[in-house]
């Protein structure tokens, strides 16, 4: 019997001309696995069979929508993870779950090594092998792109030598990645990061520059899932798709920034995620009101470190699953409502509720009610600054 290779499968030019060529250069049978994370754009069944026509011995579609949002989206929103401060992660959320597929279908197939398409000046290939060998370490990795430097050219020509069923007319001036949590912009004319995104850049939100009506919703939280909007009741996916069409409707959710790849080069992103901003932002503001100061603040440095992690490719490493189960553990109070106006690019919290909270009217008010005790905060005062004050008393006195 030959050896199996399953190929990481996108449909597009590279990983199309992939099948053919890992079969002819390996004597190996390919296997495709194309995974749906609500990217829409092609039908699957299309993609389906554009690997069968390109030589796939067997074409796989695993819909991994739910999986993807419950499993990978909402931990990264429990994070409030935000690569950078701002990233929320898109395509480095992605990739575990293609990886676990990759490794089910490799058993399932009897295949002995794994492919993908990425390049090797990207994060994304870090993602996929790292990943690999921590799911399935057996596996070999062949990555066609990277290391045999495969250029556009090359591989039309490869295409039309062999009469592949690929249009390869449909030439986008950009490289894009999306899934349900957001889309992920780059090269082509943003590779000169003095110019301005276009509006053709962006698809998931619209101009927040144009003139509409501001759009106010309530979502739900029950630990830490987004369980309800408007009072109706959502799944996870529900959640962001509905999200990334209110807040993308307002333009919420856009970015335009320059990021530290692993690689080492600095690279210019566009980014549109207004369900994940959304989210992330209502979240967040419900953490502010139901979290207890210090876990706070020691959550906020976990977030960063977990953030960095997942971009990293270390989804499946074993601090990633310790920091996992902190932030579980913290979200056993993040229940609740929050209030969002969405408008003019911007999601703006102006209300919170919730059984769980540590808000306490009497203690903050400055009003009737007033329950703090004044006459604590002087001693207070004068022992929180007594170590700085000793400290002055001997440094000024020099
Ligand atoms: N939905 C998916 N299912 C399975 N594998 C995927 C999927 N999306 C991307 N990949 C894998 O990740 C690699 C990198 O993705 P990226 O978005 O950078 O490339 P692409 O331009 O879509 O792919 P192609 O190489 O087919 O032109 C792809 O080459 C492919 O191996
Ligand atoms: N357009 C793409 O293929 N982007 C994939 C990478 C997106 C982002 N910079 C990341 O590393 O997660
Ligand atoms: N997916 C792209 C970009 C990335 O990984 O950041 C590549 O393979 O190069």
């Amino acid at each position: 019997m030959s050896e199996r290779v399953v190929l990481a499968y996108s449909g597009g030019l590279d990983t199309s001309v992939a099948i053919g060529w890992i079969a002819e250069e390996t004597g190996a049978e390919v296997v495709a696995v194309a995974v749906d994370l609500g990217q829409g754009g092609e039908d699957l069944d299309t993609i389906r069979k554009r690997a069968l026509d390109c030589g796939a011995v067997e074409a796989v579609v695993a819909d991994a929508r739910d999986e993807f949002a419950e499993q990978y989206c909402l931990p990264a929103l429990q994070a409030n993870a935000l690569y950078m401060d701002r990233y929320p992660l898109v395509s480095a959320l992605s990739r575990p779950v293609i990886v676990k597929h990759l490794a089910e279908a490799a058993k399932y197939h009897g295949a002995t090594t794994v492919a993908h398409g990425c390049t090797g000046k990207g994060n994304d290939q870090v993602r996929f092998e790292v990943g690999i060998g921590a799911l399935a370490p057996d596996l070999k990795v062949i990555a066609p792109v990277r290391d045999y430097a495969w250029t556009r050219e090359k591989a039309i020509a490869w295409a039309d030598d062999r009469h592949l069923p690929i249009d390869v007319t449909k030439k986008s001036p950009y490289s894009v990645d999306q899934n349900v949590w957001g889309r992920a912009v780059e090269t082509g004319f943003l590779e000169d990061i003095w110019n301005a995104p276009i509006e053709d850049v962006y698809s998931y939100t619209q101009n927040p520059a144009e003139p509409r009506d501001a759009d106010e919703l309530v979502i739900t939280f029950d630990k830490g899932v987004p369980v309800a909007i408007d009072g109706e009741t959502v799944t996870v996916l529900q959640a962001i798709q509905e999200l990334n069409r209110r807040a993308g409707a307002q333009g919420v959710g856009r970015l335009d920034m320059v990021e530290d790849r692993l690689v080492g080069i600095k690279s210019r992103e566009v980014y549109e995620a207004p369900g994940a901003i959304a989210l992330i932002t209502a979240h967040q503001e419900l953490e502010n009101v139901t979290l207890e100061r210090d876990l706070a603040r020691f959550k906020r440095q976990v977030e960063q470190r977990w953030g960095e992690l997942v971009y990293d490719g270390l989804w499946f490493s074993p601090l990633k699953y310790a920091l996992d189960s902190f932030i579980e553990n913290t979200q056993q109070h993040v229940t609740g409502e929050v209030r969002l106006v969405l408008h003019g690019g911007r999601a703006v919290v102006t209300g919170r509720r919730s059984e769980e909270s540590l808000y306490d009217f009497n203690l903050a008010t400055y009003d009737e009610g007033d329950t703090f005790d004044q006459s604590l905060a002087k001693g207070f005062v004068q022992l929180w600054g007594l170590p700085s004050k000793i400290a002055a008393k001997r440094d000024l006195g020099r």
